[in-house]
């Protein structure tokens, strides 16, 4: 027993390093402040607390605003004795901080902004800090986010080793390492009018079945080697692999030939998720209670979870509700919106949506919907026959429910490992990122669903969502998905999971760089 009177696992680790390490060690983890990035990095900060480190989790002011008025995981973090919350300013002044087109002007600020109070608080916690936190440990490393390598930078020229954590699959990494290649050999730029049919070769392990369209956008969109988002991706990719250690959110089965590959880069790569199926794992561990480990599975929301749609879910009968979110980040024009809704309408299914304040680019709710030739008043009224519009859900709870018979996502990182943990098979709508190569692998690859990217319009999403639904695949894709969520608990058992193993691995990782 520890201090604070609660029960904190040790088996696998000796306990005598165990009592002594643990008022030892102290890791600062540092996200990039979007939601996708800092519910992953706020799950492995959990668990490194749990496993009887001292965690800083390092916010910026304005989310960490957020996080303190809508986040479950907050609310529990917040009161434990070895997990503390800082925050330093982005440098904007502005609402708009969460879009999309923002995130290189984000980083950018980050990189200029924050740099400053950043180092100085390294500077701070190099010592034991005796009187504002009753006696925490100097800082043993940085847990920084891999899009942020000014971070480990930073960390490395006061003196504190830094790791990297990088939220987005293997594969896209990979693919994402192979880009100066790609280049080399004339694949990228693509050419104007090109195929995006073509199969692409020069991502080893990937030759059979990535296209041109698989790979992201900004890909796609690139004129030269020069464009900046291009640019960005490749150098922040290649100082990833660079650093002492990576950590990843996947599991070795899932993944393993980009994995064998980012190996070959960076030896020391460890893969710890699903984070979130791990983190339940060690809820589970340290005999906390039922209700503890379902709220061990809150997301880190930045938004307020609407949890109304728990009782309409309940309401419904098994596996008859498409799930439908885009993630905090996607932004749909009027008229593609619109398309999206009467296709959803048209199927005739049962459906929960979550739409986002900001998800229609600067309109609201159904304008344009009178123009696409159906009055808003009409999509409402079928909507509230057998739909259910929310702005935010607790979407791990929303996919491990009986009545969600599929995910109709955008392929995001997380929501694609909360379906696999869940079981739902997903039908993938990409918009951006490392979502196009995901929903790929998700349709080609693991088979746990169908890939729908490039298609557009009302009889498209009517008829995948039927074929989803109630098509000749629907059962094959269920069972498929059963046993790729299988695969996923397994890699998190406390017997061997490899991702429980790996974990340990990382911990005492972190132990040995005790200064
Ligand atoms: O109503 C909702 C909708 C989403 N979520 C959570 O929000 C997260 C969304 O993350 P993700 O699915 O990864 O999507 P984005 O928010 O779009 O994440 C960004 O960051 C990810 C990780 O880098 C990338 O994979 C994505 O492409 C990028 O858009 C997930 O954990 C969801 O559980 C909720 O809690 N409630």
């Amino acid at each position: 027993m520890q201090g604070d009177g609660r029960r904190h696992y040790c088996f696998h680790f000796n306990r005598k390093e165990l009592r002594r390490g643990s008022m030892a060690d102290h890791v600062l983890v540092f996200p990039f402040p979007l939601q996708g990035h800092v519910n992953s990095m706020l799950k492995l900060a959990e668990l490194l607390s749990l496993a009887g480190l001292h965690v800083t989790f390092l916010n910026t002011n304005y989310n960490l605003r957020l996080l303190a008025s809508h986040s479950v995981a907050y609310a529990r973090l917040a009161r434990s004795p070895r997990f503390r919350f800082l925050s330093i300013p982005d440098g904007f002044e502005d609402e708009r901080r969460r879009s999309a087109s923002r995130l290189l002007d984000l980083l950018e600020s980050l990189q200029t902004r924050s740099v400053g109070p950043y180092k100085d608080l390294l500077l701070d916690l190099q010592h034991r800090d005796e009187d504002g936190y009753r006696g925490w440990p100097a800082l043993t490393c940085v847990i920084a986010d891999g899009i942020m390598t000014f971070a480990a930078d930073v960390a490395r020229e006061v003196g504190v080793p830094a790791m990297f954590f990088r939220t987005v699959s293997a594969c896209s990494i990979w693919s994402y390492l192979c880009i100066p290649e790609l280049l080399r050999t004339g694949e990228l730029p693509f050419p104007e009018d090109a195929d995006l049919d073509e199969p692409i070769r020069n991502v080893p392990g990937m030759e059979g079945f990535l296209r041109r369209r698989d790979l992201s956008i900004f890909c796609r969109n690139a004129k030269d080697s020069s464009d900046p988002r291009l640019r960005l991706v490749c150098t922040a990719t290649a100082d990833t692999v660079r650093a002492r250690a990576l950590i990843l959110n996947t599991f070795e089965s899932l993944e393993p030939c980009a994995l064998e590959h980012i190996r070959s880069r960076c030896p020391v790569t460890y893969c710890i998720g699903p984070l979130h199926a791990l983190l339940r794992t060690y809820y589970r561990l340290t005999s906390r209670s039922d209700e503890e480990e379902v709220r061990s599975t809150a997301s880190a929301s930045l938004w307020q979870e609407d949890r109304s749609c728990m009782s309409w879910l309940d309401a419904q009968p098994g596996r008859s509700v498409v799930y439908v979110s885009f993630g905090s980040l996607t932004v749909m024009s009027p008229e593609d919106f619109t398309e999206f809704w009467l296709g959803l309408v048209n199927s005739g299914q049962r459906f929960l949506w979550v739409v986002r304040r900001d998800l229609v680019d600067g309109k609201e709710l159904g304008e344009g919907a009178a123009a696409a030739g159906a009055t808003p008043a009409q999509l409402e009224k079928a909507t509230r026959e057998r739909g259910c519009l929310v702005e935010w859900v607790p979407q791990e709870e929303v996919l491990a429910h009986p009545a969600v018979g599929c995910f109709l996502t955008h392929s995001g990182w997380n929501s694609t490992l909360e379906s696999l943990v869940a079981g739902v098979p997903m039908l993938c709508w990409p918009f951006f990122a490392d979502q196009q190569i995901n929903s790929r692998f998700v349709g080609e690859v693991w088979r746990v669903g169908l890939d729908m990217k490039d298609m557009h319009g009302r009889d498209i999403v009517e008829k995948m969502v039927r074929e989803m639904m109630e098509g000749n695949k629907a059962e094959e894709l269920r069972t498929s998905a059963a046993n790729m969520a299988e695969m996923a608990r397994d890699s998190v058992s406390s017997t061997g999971g490899s991702s429980f193993t790996e974990f340990e691995k990382l911990i005492q990782d972190i132990r040995s760089l005790r200064p």
